[in-house]
């Protein structure tokens, strides 16, 4: 199925209320399931990842489905690892080429059993009933891959026998994720030491208390595209807070460049863009810290000319789909391209070039990627596009068509 979405030019005015982040939703999930305690959880995320992981976490079937969601499979790795019986843990297609064996290494240290269905190193997985887990309660492990791995061990920590002292190795890739997984478990009553590279967390219980998830910064990104690319902005984002336990909220500094402020209030925050300002010829960003905002920005310096410098991309090769192909192959069809700049010291750097051109109207694939669709879609301000599969919008913003029809675009199915 294809979308056509379109928007008359003209101010972008409105008002969009954000659903709850998947991010936190997963955490708060997964740290009610190990705390034994029935607290509520109040905006929890209405992204499938998030309705499937909670299933999950209630399931008594032994093969366990996560479908494309990346945190889900991660965080029920580490937690099957200590539930007695046996279970699968499977995925989608691309889940199976998404790497694990960094998580599966740890645990296995821990006591855990777990076999490799398939290939080595990558789901599915077959997790055995544990033998004296967290016995050992020191462990080394690689940071330059994924910090969901991180994520996963550090929830379980706290109900380990001795603890845990995690000692992450190289570069530390996506470190806000981490410190948004610490924060939550301070919340419900963990405390943890983090010095240098060395994590640890002594044995202690989680105490259950209600628990209120912040909107989605990440799905705020796609709003603040728009407001770079509206002639003139004054758009509200109900339910984001300035003190964010979310690394993606460094968006409202990020996005001053292009000349939109953010207003902050009780209820959120107002987008502003005066008319006639200015965008800048250059934009450079290390997206180490905030992965999942390199797809909206590389769109949107195609939209409005600018060339963006962009570094830290390195993980995008293995998320729901390669985003660094993934970007190349849709932004030419509009006169644009991300390519990578020959190498000059430790960091890769990727250049966005051109500026978006309409001959007809383009059709943008999306590669089974939510934030495919969401990138491109503020390009519906500049021309009428197609977005194939739209569905796939699901795993993080059910609600995005219909939201994007409230501040004045036409979506036809
Ligand atoms: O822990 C999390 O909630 C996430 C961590 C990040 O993944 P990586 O740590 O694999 O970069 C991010 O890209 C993903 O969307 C959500
Ligand atoms: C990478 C993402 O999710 P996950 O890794 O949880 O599949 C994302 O939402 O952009």
């Amino acid at each position: 199925m294809t979308l056509t979405l379109s928007r008359p030019e003209g101010t972008l005015t409105g008002e969009i209320t954000l659903a709850g982040s998947k991010s936190i939703s997963n955490r708060a999930l997964m740290i009610r399931a190990l705390s034994g305690a029935d607290f509520p959880i109040h905006k929890l995320a209405n992204a499938r990842d998030t309705v499937l992981l909670e299933a999950l976490l209630q399931t008594t079937d032994h093969t366990l489905d996560a479908g494309a969601a990346g945190t889900t499979f991660r965080f029920l790795t580490a937690y099957l690892s200590m539930q007695p019986g046996e279970q699968v843990l499977t995925g989608t297609e691309r889940m199976k080429q998404r790497p694990i064996g960094v998580l599966v290494d740890a645990l296995r240290k821990l006591g855990a059993k777990i076999d490799y269905l398939e290939q080595q190193g990558y789901p599915p997985l077959r997790i055995g009933a544990p033998d004296g887990f967290g016995k050992a309660n020191t462990l080394s492990i690689a940071a330059n891959t994924s910090s969901q791995y991180i994520s996963a061990l550090l929830m379980l920590a706290p109900t380990l026998p001795e603890g845990l002292r995690l000692q992450l190795e190289g570069e530390i890739v996506s470190r806000p994720y981490i410190e948004m997984t610490l924060s939550l478990m301070s919340y419900f009553g963990v405390s943890h030491q983090w010095e240098e590279q060395t994590i640890i967390v002594p044995p202690q219980s989680y105490v259950g208390k209600p628990f209120t998830v912040e909107a989605d910064w990440s799905a705020a990104s796609y709003y603040y595209a728009m407001a770079a690319i509206a002639p003139e902005t004054d758009l509200r984002l109900n339910g984001l807070f300035r003190e964010s336990v979310q690394g993606d909220a460094v968006l409202s500094e990020m996005m001053t460049e292009f000349g939109v402020e953010t207003h902050f209030d009780e209820a959120g925050v107002r987008l502003k863009k005066r008319a006639g300002a200015e965008v800048p010829d250059e934009f450079t960003w290390d997206f180490l810290k905030c992965p999942d905002l390199a797809q909206t920005l590389a769109v949107c310096c195609a939209a409005v000319g600018t060339s963006g410098t962009f570094c830290g991309l390195e993980t995008l090769r293995i998320k729901e789909t390669d985003r660094i192909l993934a970007l190349q192959q849709e932004l030419q069809k509009v006169n644009a391209n991300l390519i990578e700049l020959p190498p000059t010291g430790e960091r890769t750097y990727f250049q966005t070039q051109g500026k978006t051109l309409f001959g007809s109207t383009p059709t943008f694939a999306t590669y089974e990627d939510h934030r495919m669709a969401m990138a491109f879609a503020p390009l519906a301000m500049q021309h009428p596009i197609e977005i194939e599969e739209p569905e796939v919008v699901v795993k993080s913003y059910p609600d995005f068509w219909k939201d994007l029809q409230k501040i004045g675009f036409e979506v036809v199915r």
